[in-house]
């Protein structure tokens, strides 16, 4: 804020500056050609053929007048004494003229006009021989200048003053005057002439105050704005930092959804889904944190963490029923990394008979194509682990992911089985998207099954594939898992067998 401040105090002042130069140019230029008239007009008057004072004379005093709009008058000198004007005529009275207040080069005579006809007006006499012009007090018009600046005409040496005018200020009360004056002085060697301009430089607060409120406003808005940015930025960082702890502090655990078969309804395996139990925090679910581990190449880790946890705590479970799948979730960068491919088989090397078992679903949240990513999923198809797209049929997950590797299922996203019991317009494509899994020899796990009557519906059309949802079960601690409760039956949901 400071800064915009003195930057705006800056270029007020510059501004200024170059207003007070161009102040004094212009004023000079202006008394320039005052006094160039001046002289014209005198050596005209010089030049009169006529008698002094004749009515010769004064006519051609009259006629240079007319033509001559920087001299009031002109008039005949004789002995120091005025005799006639070209305005007055034939002067009866005597006025003597005192002696020149200045003598420029040239045989010239200046007299400040009011001390010689003591006016209340500003002006000046200048005598050439027996000519005299007085000027108008228009002459040098330095009301037309810039009003905020003083001005003054001199002769070259300062001694005297042909015409000043005290500017106006921005600030007339003038209350703060910690700021300089400027005083700028142009010449003319060769017509004797100075313009000199003064004016002091102001406050931009007090000659903008509009303009300085409006700035501090803005430079508040920007800093807090700013502000606002380090925190968020200060924040995520924290929550990033808490995170990268959290997975490697064991903070990540797993909740287990049971996959059922939809013909009989007998159970086929699980869902790993993975929940952030901060200490001393509440939970935070992974809608938060798996697209933030993402984002900040921390996902590798996170599913490190998941498929070691989900394999230690489900081990005995799949080692007990071969037909038991564990289905855990990898993103498609997981699956591009080699450090999570070599820690995947590492982690089996001693019990690879469980890789079938392991169903890595994979999620993808960038659009992602790499030759890495179907070279690995070849890799570790071969030994043993199942394949399988998530969300399948959404924006991120959909048919040209087929093209990329050989999967072993497909898990159709539950935004299609909510239409399928409604008007929606997706009613079809869960038929359609079966059709296709059919031929193309995929297995299929329908998700989010909340009603009995889309589980009959699923019935009708696909008996074969499998199926999860809260009308089953949500998302089960492990103790949970671990009682082992009875088997699912259809009088259970209305079914007949
Ligand atoms: N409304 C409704 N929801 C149902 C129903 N049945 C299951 N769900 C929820 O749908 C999500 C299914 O998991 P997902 O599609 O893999 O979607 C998962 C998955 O993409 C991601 N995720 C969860 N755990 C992990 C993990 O360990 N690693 C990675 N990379 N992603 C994970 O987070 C997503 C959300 O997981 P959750 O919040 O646990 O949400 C789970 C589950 O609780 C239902 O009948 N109705």
């Amino acid at each position: 804020m400071a800064g915009g401040v003195i930057l705006a105090q800056l270029a007020l002042n510059a501004a200024e500056i170059r207003h007070i130069d161009a102040s004094s140019m212009q004023a000079l230029q202006r008394a320039e050609d005052a006094g160039r008239a001046t002289v014209d007009a005198l050596r005209r008057a010089e030049a009169s053929p006529f008698e002094m004072c004749s009515e010769g004379d004064l006519t051609i005093l009259r006629n240079i007048t007319y033509a001559n709009s920087y001299v009031a008058d002109l008039g005949r000198i004789e002995q120091g004494v005025v005799r006639c004007t070209a305005l007055w005529g034939k002067l009866d009275r005597v006025t003597r003229l005192p002696e020149p207040h200045y003598r420029p080069r040239g045989g010239f005579s200046v007299w400040s006009h009011q001390e010689v006809l003591q006016t209340h007006y500003q002006s000046n006499l200048v005598a050439l021989n027996h000519s005299l012009a007085i000027a108008s007090p228009s002459t040098f018009d330095l009301n037309r200048f810039y009003q905020d600046v003083s001005l003054r005409i001199t002769n070259g040496s300062g001694t005297h003053t042909y015409a000043e005018r005290a500017g106006l200020r921005y600030n007339p009360s003038g209350a703060i005057e910690l700021l300089p004056a400027i005083d700028i002085t142009e010449c003319s060697p060769d017509m004797g002439l100075c313009a000199q301009a003064t004016a002091h430089l102001h406050w931009f607060a007090l000659a903008h105050p509009l303009s300085f409120f409006a700035l501090m406003a803005g430079s508040f808005l920007l800093g807090a704005l700013a502000y606002l940015l380090y925190l968020r930025l200060r924040r995520n960082q924290g929550v990033l930092e808490k995170l990268r702890e959290g997975i490697a502090n064991d903070e990540i655990v797993l909740l287990y959804q049971p996959i059922v078969c939809v013909r009989d309804l007998s159970l086929k395996g699980y869902e790993a889904l993975a929940r952030w139990r901060p200490a001393d925090e509440p939970e935070i679910g992974p809608d938060i944190f798996v697209p933030l581990a993402a984002q900040n190449r921390l996902s590798t880790a996170l599913a490190k963490v998941v498929l070691a946890r989900a394999l230690r705590e489900m081990q005995d479970l799949l080692q007990a029923d071969p037909a038991l799948m564990l289905a855990v979730n990898t993103e498609v960068a997981d699956i591009e990394d080699t450090d999570f491919i070599e820690f995947a088989l590492d982690l089996t090397a001693a019990t690879p008979g469980l890789r079938p078992q392991l169903h890595l679903e994979v999620t993808e949240r960038a659009d992602i194509r790499s030759a890495t990513f179907t070279q690995n999923i070849e890799l570790l198809r071969k030994a043993g682990f199942a394949i399988w797209i998530d969300d399948f049929g959404t924006g991120s997950a959909n048919l040209s992911h087929l093209s990329y590797a050989q999967f072993d299922g497909i898990k159709i996203d539950r935004l299609f089985t909510s239409a399928l019991s409604t008007g929606s317009p997706l009613r079809s494509v869960v038929p359609n998207l079966l059709r296709l899994a059919t031929e193309l020899e995929l297995k299929v796990v329908i998700e989010g099954i909340e009603t009995e009557e889309q589980l009959q519906l699923i019935r009708s059309i696909a008996p074969q594939i499998h199926a999860q949802g809260w009308l089953f079960s949500k998302a089960m601690e492990l103790s949970e898992v671990l009682q082992q409760r009875e088997p699912y039956t259809l009088e259970e949901f209305g079914l007949a067998a």
